[in-house]
């Protein structure tokens, strides 16, 4: 497998090794003692999975009090995918880190605890699957608003993204609860 860093703290790109025949492929997706050694501490509890169609926006989301390690990749289809760093004493603090995650590129993201997440739907649909470093506190849930201008995030939008209420009434970073020690 490949990782690589991405210039935000414990930030990492991983690239699975996968094996094709005729039959399709086969990968790992996660192997606990390896992850480890690449960077990727979390000790996850949870599995999510999401399924989206073209020009849905899901995001960009946080857990505050339980702050959620994400392991997160795309089995089929194409999303933009964004994170945000609310880490108060990182040097990347209100910066924004967004790559392109495929069914064909196989990439992860292992986004730490402290970032807002969110992702945009390129292709017709997604499934989009991902491990979660603690469990779903819903009344710790947060919202950070995903065009606040302040975070400049260039989401390759076709129309206006389909989005819930909830992040329609995201906030932007200045009105935000933020990490004052990850
Ligand atoms: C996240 C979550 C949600 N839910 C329930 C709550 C709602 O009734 C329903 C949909 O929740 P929500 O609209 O928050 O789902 P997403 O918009 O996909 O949220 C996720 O999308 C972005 C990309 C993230 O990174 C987060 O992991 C997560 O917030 O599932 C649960 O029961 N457990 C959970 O862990």
């Amino acid at each position: 497998m490949e990782v690589e860093q991405t210039g935000f703290p414990g930030l990492l790109v991983i690239t699975p090794r996968v094996f094709s025949d005729e039959r399709g492929f086969f990968k790992e997706t996660y192997q606990q003692e390896r992850y480890k050694e690449a960077g990727v501490d979390a000790s996850f509890v949870q599995d999510n999975a999401s399924r989206s169609t073209a020009g849905i926006l899901r995001g960009l989301h946080y857990q505050i009090q339980h702050p959620q390690a994400k392991l997160v990749h795309v089995m089929k289809g194409e999303i933009l995918d964004v994170c945000v760093d609310l880490r108060k004493n990182s040097p990347t603090f209100g910066q924004s880190y967004s790559i392109r995650l495929t069914g064909e590129n196989h990439k992860q993201l292992y986004v730490p605890p402290g970032f807002a997440h969110g992702f945009y739907v390129i292709s017709p649909q997604v499934d989009f699957v991902y491990k979660c470093g603690d469990y779903y506190y819903p009344e710790h849930d947060r919202t950070l608003l995903w065009n606040d201008p302040e975070l400049g995030i260039d989401w390759p939008l076709s129309g206006e993204p389909l989005l819930s209420e909830k992040d329609r009434r995201g906030l932007p970073l200045k009105e935000c609860e933020v990490f004052e020690s990850l």
